[in-house]
């Protein structure tokens, strides 16, 4: 059988697919380029994708073969999940394979804002020693906020904990007397108003959706502190961007960390890139080789499952 892979994807899985008699076919830039992805299709039985691939009806009826599709990581706003479901083909992604790295970079966004230590090094090595400059924040006893209230943020607010902070979350999805909010420490937050003028940091942790795009818009900072920082590793769009920009020129805000831009790669001349003060980073919060390494063998194993005739508990259709 045929795997057709056309995004990023670790060494361990494409073995294991191999080892086990798929022919696999690997083209990381594939996901970008539409018109051969639709050519190719056809030909495969099974379909591996990242972020950037859209899955959408078109692809899903030139891929006349495809029995099951493979989703290097959790974020599914680039899948037609309805049109999966009504061809029948399980979509299944590498359910919390990634959320430790993204958790670390959460905190190490918040260390970098609090202890900025490249832009000391750089400073240091043009002769100057300016410990005053340098003199930082402690994260200890500062209130995160977390928008969403999943599996990464709950390791979020794990790690925040151990560094003393406060850790409160905004999720209508989660019941207030949810047992994993005691486990990790969160308190939970009736409305995002609430959470926004309590935080240092808020970190956004949910899907791109209908209900969560531009979720953080102009109004929205005006409630914020104006030391506070934004962090988005979610997706680009839940965060407006322009009104972003506008909320750091305008010291309403202190700044933020991007990991996710509502148009990827970054665009030539993106407003963004040109604020210091918002940090930008090329959708690498899940890239690590440990969670690369996961993210492959778990999506191999389950789609291999599929191809077999079994059943994967990790579908999401
Ligand atoms: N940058 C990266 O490398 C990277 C890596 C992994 C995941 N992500 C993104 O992070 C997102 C979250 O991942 P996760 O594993 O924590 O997902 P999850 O499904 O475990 O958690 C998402 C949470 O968001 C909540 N939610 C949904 N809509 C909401 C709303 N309108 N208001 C408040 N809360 C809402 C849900 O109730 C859920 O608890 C993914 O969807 C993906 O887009 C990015
Ligand atoms: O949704 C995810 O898991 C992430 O954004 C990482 S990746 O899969 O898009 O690389």
């Amino acid at each position: 059988m045929k795997v057709l892979v056309t995004e990023l994807m670790w060494d361990d899985g494409i073995e294991e697919l191999k080892r086990n008699g798929y022919s696999v076919d690997y083209d990381m830039e594939l996901g970008r380029k539409r018109s051969e992805l639709l050519e190719l299709v056809p030909a495969y039985d099974a379909l591996i994708v990242r972020n950037e691939t859209k899955v959408d009806a078109e692809l899903l009826d030139a891929a006349k073969n495809t029995k099951v599709i493979g989703r290097l990581g959790v974020g599914l706003d680039n899948i037609d999940l309805e049109a999966a479901k009504a061809r029948n083909i399980p979509v299944i992604p590498a359910v919390h394979a990634n959320a430790t790295s993204v958790a670390e970079y959460v905190m190490a966004s918040m260390l970098d804002a609090y202890r900025p230590l490249a832009e000391a090094d750089a400073d240091v090595r043009k002769g100057n020693w300016d410990r005053k400059f340098f003199t930082g924040y402690e994260l200890n006893r500062k209130t995160l906020g977390l928008v969403g209230l999943g599996e990464i943020a709950h390791r979020v607010a794990k790690r925040a904990n151990a560094f003393g902070m406060n850790v409160i979350g905004y999720d209508p999805f989660v019941k207030p007397y949810d047992h994993i909010l005691a486990e990790t420490g969160v308190r939970p937050v009736e409305t995002l108003d609430e959470l926004l003028i309590h935080s240092d940091f808020v970190s956004i942790h949910v899907p791109l959706t209908k209900a969560t795009r531009h979720m953080i818009s102009k109004d929205n900072f005006k409630c914020m502190k104006r030391h506070a920082y934004v962090i988005n590793s979610a997706r680009g769009g839940i965060v407006h961007e322009q009104d972003l920009v506008e909320a750091v020129q305008s010291k309403e805000i202190a700044g933020a960390y991007l990991d996710v831009l509502e148009t990827e790669p970054v665009q030539k001349g993106s407003p963004l890139s040109k604020v210091e003060a918002i940090h930008l980073s090329p959708h690498i919060a899940g890239l690590t080789d440990e969670s690369q390494s996961r993210t492959a063998m778990m999506v191999a194993k389950e789609v291999m499952k599929v191809l077999e005739g079994g059943k994967s508990l990790c579908a999401v259709v």
